[in-house]
């Protein structure tokens, strides 16, 4: 049987009963350092040219990032001319750091200076695997074997930018696989490097810890990054970066508990890509903190731009359950969460503190349209449907009528097994309640009013066919109207529901009014649009009993 789970084994916890971080909250964004050129585009098929690797750039600078990890200069030409084209073309703002990987080799690192000469600031980022496996089965190393590989390397690259002096140097080592390394290793090694580059001595340094495969909860890499934030030496000198992968689908959430339990800068790609399941999203981790009333730095109000040039360069769709980002997640489909939407949005007002029901920020915010917030299928409710009338034709109806219209259309959704579109919703809505049944357009009305009654003559048809006259009395016109349709049709008719609505900037229709009336045993409802009240009132009681005589579709009494 392959699929085995007895070949696998839990990640040891972290003893650590005084750990701090459970309780803090971030109250600012951290540094954040973009790796898409590096971690992404070392894991896609096809790795990005100089010319895409410059769009990216540019978009990346624009959205505010400040450091921006370009490439491994020493691994591809590629990278190397990227660098090469940054510096020589000066595309680097002078408060943007490029920074460039290398392994911890010196023919690497030496290439890697070489890639970078004439660069304002820059970030030399040297690596290597600390863990057990990497140690035993990758170098073949003890743990001094380990250490005295990021040592060497941190002599290196500390000489080699010694003899660049025009550029402003930042240094950073990533004790690679850091989440699968003994932390108190982790932090041997970690002060043995600090103790080369002396960041107490003016040198800008950065630690960056990877969980290179996440191997366990969030909470555990906090604890670990809490330590290495307790432990270290020279703690107040140094900046602490983590850097997240999704392979337990938490990068996002490891690197925000890593926030909490010390770390300054957070490394990751916009919208996740990066190796195997992925590096930590930094547009998910930015909009987290947005949404939480924190400024992160970074403008994600150009979301669409954004998934629209990730999506080109690395030939990778977007899933539409995307946070913050896919094309769904501002979209409700279901009956319940369109009614809470529906009513918080009519009380939300500009300026108010966002307090939606089942949208965790405003659309509008990443230049997303209230037009797909609700949409319509077999789960819509009447709250649905109500808003996109309302919404995209300032339609408002009575709640009977609500209810009616929105079953109707749900056996529509149903037959059809997809999305209904507002427009086949108000198509439904026409031809069901507003349009008037051959020969009961009413033409003429005169009211006739005496004190204690209304006198109506009516008269009724269409134009290539008899007229009808109906006359009647009643308390008001629409009583009249009521008597002399018994009288006309022989049933009794009798009016159940009345709702009418004055329609502010039409022209021709200035009224509508809905009704439902019972004919006998047949409930039956339409809506009428008219210049005054009167003829809408009037209208939607003909159009009504019209569609009961003419045999159309029709509620039983009882339904
Ligand atoms: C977690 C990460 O994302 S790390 C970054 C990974 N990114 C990349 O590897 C992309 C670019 N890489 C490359 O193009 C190549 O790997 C190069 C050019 C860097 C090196 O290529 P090669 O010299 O052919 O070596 P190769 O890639 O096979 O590396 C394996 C060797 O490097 C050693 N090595 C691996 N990582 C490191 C490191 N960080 N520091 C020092 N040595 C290392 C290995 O122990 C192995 O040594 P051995 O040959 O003595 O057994
Ligand atoms: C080189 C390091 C930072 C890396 O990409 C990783 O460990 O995931
Ligand atoms: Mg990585």
């Amino acid at each position: 049987m392959s699929f085995d789970h007895t070949k696998y084994q839990p990640f040891p916890v972290i003893d650590k009963p005084d750990r701090r971080w459970p309780g803090q909250r971030i109250e600012k964004a951290p540094l954040w350092a973009a790796v898409d050129l590096r971690d992404g585009n070392q894991a896609l098929i096809k790795p990005m040219s100089v010319a895409q690797k410059r769009t990216f750039f540019q978009m990346l600078v624009e959205l505010g990032f400040k450091e921006i990890e370009v490439g491994f200069p020493s691994a591809s030409q590629i990278d190397f001319d990227f660098c090469r084209v940054l510096i020589e073309e000066d595309l680097v703002p002078d408060d943007v750091h490029i920074q460039v990987l290398t392994q911890a080799r010196e023919d690497l690192i030496a290439r890697t200076f070489e890639s970078l000469k004439g660069a304002k600031n820059a970030v030399v980022h040297i690596y290597n695997a600390t863990s057990p496996t990497f140690r035993e089965q990758v170098f073949n190393v003890d743990k001094d074997g380990c250490k005295a590989i990021a040592v060497r390397a941190a002599e290196w690259v500390r000489d080699y930018a010694a003899q660049q002096p025009e550029t402003h140097w930042s240094f950073q080592y990533s004790p690679e696989t850091f989440s699968a390394t003994e932390t108190d290793f982790a932090i041997e090694v970690i002060d043995a490097v600090n103790n080369v580059w002396r960041p107490d001595q003016g040198q800008r340094v950065i630690i960056n810890l990877p969980a290179t495969v996440e191997v366990s909860t969030p909470n555990v890499f906090a604890d670990q990054v809490e330590l290495v934030h307790e432990n270290i030496q020279y703690r107040d000198d140094v900046i602490i970066s983590v850097h997240t992968h999704d392979d337990r689908g938490c990068g996002v959430a490891a690197a925000e508990m890593a926030v909490m339990a010390g770390a300054d800068r957070v490394e990751g790609t916009l919208l996740g890509n990066g190796e195997r399941t992925g590096n930590m999203d930094l547009v998910t981790a930015g909009m987290n903190l947005y949404s939480q009333g924190i400024d992160p730095q970074i403008d994600f109000s150009r979301m669409k731009e954004i998934v629209a040039l990730v999506e080109e360069i690395t030939d990778i769709q977007t899933h539409p359950r995307h946070p913050y980002a896919g094309d769904l997640v501002f979209s409700a489909f279901s009956g319940s969460h369109q009614d809470a939407i529906r009513k918080c949005l009519s009380r939300y007002k500009e300026g108010d503190t966002w307090n939606v029901a089942y949208l965790p920020i405003d659309p509008a915010d990443v230049g997303r349209r209230y037009e797909e917030v609700v949409r319509i299928n077999s789960q819509s409710g009447k709250g649905g449907v109500a808003h996109v009338l309302e919404r995209d034709f300032g339609i408002d109806l009575p709640r009977w009528l609500q209810q009616e219209l929105a079953k109707v259309v749900q056996k529509d959704a149903e037959e059809d097994g997809g999305e209904i579109t507002s427009e086949s919703v108000h198509r439904r809505f026409n031809s069901d309640y507003l349009s008037v049944p051959m020969g009961w357009t009413l033409r003429s009305y005169d009211l006739n009013r005496s004190n204690d009654h209304v006198q109506a003559q009516i008269s009724i048809g269409d134009n290539d066919q008899t007229v009808t006259l109906l006359s009647g009395r009643g308390d008001g016109a629409m009583s009249a109207l009521v008597e002399a349709l018994n009288r006309q049709i022989g049933s009794e008719v009798k009016v159940v529901s009345f709702d009418e609505y004055s329609l502010g900037d039409s022209t021709e229709a200035n009224a509508m009014a809905c009704v439902r009336v019972q004919v006998g045993e047949t409930i039956q409802s339409a809506v009428a649009t008219a210049a005054d009240t009167t003829a809408a009132a009037l209208q939607a009681i003909l159009s009504a009993v019209g569609r009961v005589e003419r045999g159309s579709e029709q509620l039983t009494v009882n339904s």
